[in-house]
């Protein structure tokens, strides 16, 4: 797979990333819904081919087995499709053969949290994230430092500190039209 792409930049996917919770999943569906697009949680199409929660997945195949599934899968969506908005599962990303597919063909936006926001928020998402469960917050945290460089190579970055889900996907649509207008 090489970097060219002759998508046109209107056609091109756009790729939502970022830490685990920040809300990837639930701002892409509100986002294709106002552009009136195609949705693909890329955890959620991994749980449908596999009949099984991500949680079982880890446990009875292996993270390798997930992370090679979910690599493949992205760079098929990346390369074969067009016009979707696409959710990535939180550590996707940090493959860089993921990174490069993502970056040449789509629109990449970083959705970003403070660690101070996001550990609020873990009681509500620890019981379904395997890489949480067992973890100290202090682990935790030195997670989410180590992933922001990888999460550092985007197009675009949306601040969600204080935003209701409404509010993100609004800004996030803003941006794209606005790319679309340049
Ligand atoms: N802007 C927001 N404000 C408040 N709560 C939010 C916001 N966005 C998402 N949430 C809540 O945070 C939790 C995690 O959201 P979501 O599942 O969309 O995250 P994700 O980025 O897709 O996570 P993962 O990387 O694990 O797939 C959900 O309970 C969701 O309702
Ligand atoms: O950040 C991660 O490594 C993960 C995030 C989730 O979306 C799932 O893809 C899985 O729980 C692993
Ligand atoms: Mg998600």
């Amino acid at each position: 797979m090489g970097t060219y792409c002759n998508i046109p930049l209107r056609e091109r996917n756009i790729v939502l990333i970022g830490f685990m919770g920040v809300g990837k999943t639930t701002i892409g569906q509100l986002v294709a819904k106002k552009l009136y697009r195609d949705f693909i949680d890329v955890d959620q199409e991994i749980e449908k081919r596999h009949q099984m929660s991500i949680p079982a997945i880890f446990e009875q195949m292996g993270e390798d087995y997930f992370r090679k599934v979910e690599r493949e899968l992205i760079i098929d969506l990346c390369t074969n499709t067009r016009l979707k908005i696409i959710s990535l599962g939180g550590g996707a990303y940090l493959q860089e053969e993921v990174r490069k597919a993502c970056l040449s063909h789509g629109i990449v936006v970083l959705l970003d949290l403070s660690w101070e926001n996001w550990k609020e928020r873990l009681p509500s998402i620890v019981h379904d994230r395997p890489l949480l469960k067992n973890k100290t917050l202090e682990e935790i945290m030195q997670l989410f430092e180590q992933r922001k460089q990888a999460y550092s190579q985007h197009h675009y970055r949306v601040a969600t500190d204080g935003l209701d889900p409404e509010t993100v996907a609004t800004r996030v649509m803003e941006l794209i039209r606005e790319r679309d207008t340049e």
